[in-house]
């Protein structure tokens, strides 16, 4: 792989100005059968979604993945979602256990419309073995595959039956993995997507690293159709998890799914525990991010989100945030 990259390296280069006013810019996408106010995504973390902010979400026309880490929970989720005429999108692992929970939600006619597939290295015969499974016994659900980092991943996870795959090992905010196994598309994530993307022939989810909101419009320009994010909804008044003061300052706690603090034990730990400081509220947050994506939108020239796919770049290696020292 030649002419690594990543976010803060690369500039979005502005075209002609075509609205009056950045309000008539529409941020929607389109994943399966449906549309959402946004391309983005909380990450499926049990620091950062819990069943009222799936909820929140699911009633204000925002994409949501519950996590997988309350398995006995799943099912009663899935049925309050569809009572209340919600989109049901859970999270399954690929442990034996798992099997029989799918076939449960099919006897039970309770169908998913999305299920995320949510394994550390997703280019695995467990994941493919998963994908068919669910395919044989939910063929409605649109099933999201991960997470991989190069293009045979995707296209084997996609020749598999995945309706999207996710890509980022190792970008996240609390992930150690690049430096307990020296693996993973940390610190070149953004040049990692544009390589599968160019292999996809499904949409692809850029999971990991968003450290800005102008990184949401770069991850749609170099291929993304969807963005999981984790640390910058982390630390929100509705975020899971207890509120604690230090020295006059609110934070809450971030913790990695693969953390000792999510296992419980210290086995094969990839993530780590960090205080976010407190950030007030997250649908203020939701309401900045689509404001900040319509504005990169107007850049881009276009009034649709995927005019973002046709601008040029730059490569402005390690200078982005030179002066701005908040970053
Ligand atoms: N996006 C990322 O960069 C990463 C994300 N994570 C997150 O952490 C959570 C836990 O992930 P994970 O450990 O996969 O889930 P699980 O603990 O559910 O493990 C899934 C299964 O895969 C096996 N497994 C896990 N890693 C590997 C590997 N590298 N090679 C072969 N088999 C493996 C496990 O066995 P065994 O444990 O015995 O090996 C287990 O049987 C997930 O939510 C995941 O998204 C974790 C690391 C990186
Ligand atoms: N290597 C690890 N990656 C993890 C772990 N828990 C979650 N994750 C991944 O991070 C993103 C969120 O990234 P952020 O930069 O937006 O904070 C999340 O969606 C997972 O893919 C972990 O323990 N280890």
């Amino acid at each position: 792989m030649e002419n690594v990259f990543d976010y803060e390296d690369i500039q979005l280069i502005p075209a002609k100005c075509v609205v009056s006013s950045r309000s008539e810019c529409d941020t929607s996408i389109t994943l399966g059968n449906y549309t959402f106010k946004m391309p983005v995504v909380p990450a499926n973390m049990q620091t950062i979604i819990d069943e009222s902010i799936a909820l929140y979400l699911a009633e204000n026309g925002y994409f949501y993945i519950m996590h997988r880490f309350e398995p006995e929970k799943r099912q009663v989720f899935v049925q309050d979602m569809k009572s209340k005429g919600l989109i049901a999108s859970i999270s399954v692992g690929v442990k034996d256990e798992e099997y029989p929970f799918i076939e449960e939600l099919a006897a039970a006619e309770l169908v998913p419309e999305y299920i995320t597939i949510d394994i550390a290295h997703g280019h695995s015969n467990a994941v493919i073995r998963m994908i068919q499974h669910i395919k044989k016994h939910l063929p409605e659900s649109f099933v999201i595959a991960g997470n991989v980092g190069t293009p045979e991943a995707v296209r084997e996870l996609e020749n598999a039956g995945a309706d999207a795959t996710k890509v980022g090992i190792g970008p996240g905010k609390v992930c150690i993995t690049k430096v307990k196994t020296g693996f993973g598309t940390g610190g070149w994530q953004l040049a990692a997507l544009r390589w599968c993307a160019k292999a996809a022939s499904k949409p692809i989810i850029a999971d990991g690293g968003i450290r800005t909101h102008g990184d949401i419009a770069k991850s749609i320009r170099f291929g993304a159709s969807m963005v999981m994010i984790g640390s910058l909804f982390a630390g929100h008044e509705e975020s899971p998890g207890q509120t604690i003061e230090i020295d006059g300052k609110l934070y809450k706690e971030y913790f990695g799914s693969a953390s000792e603090f999510q296992k419980g034990e210290k086995k094969n730990v990839e993530g780590k525990k960090i205080l976010m400081e407190h950030k007030g509220s997250l649908k203020d947050t939701l309401i900045e991010m689509e404001q900040d994506l319509q504005s990169s939108i107007s850049y881009a020239g276009g009034t649709k989100l995927l005019a973002i796919r046709n601008v040029d770049y730059v490569v402005v290696k390690n200078s982005i945030f030179n002066g701005d020292q908040n970053h």
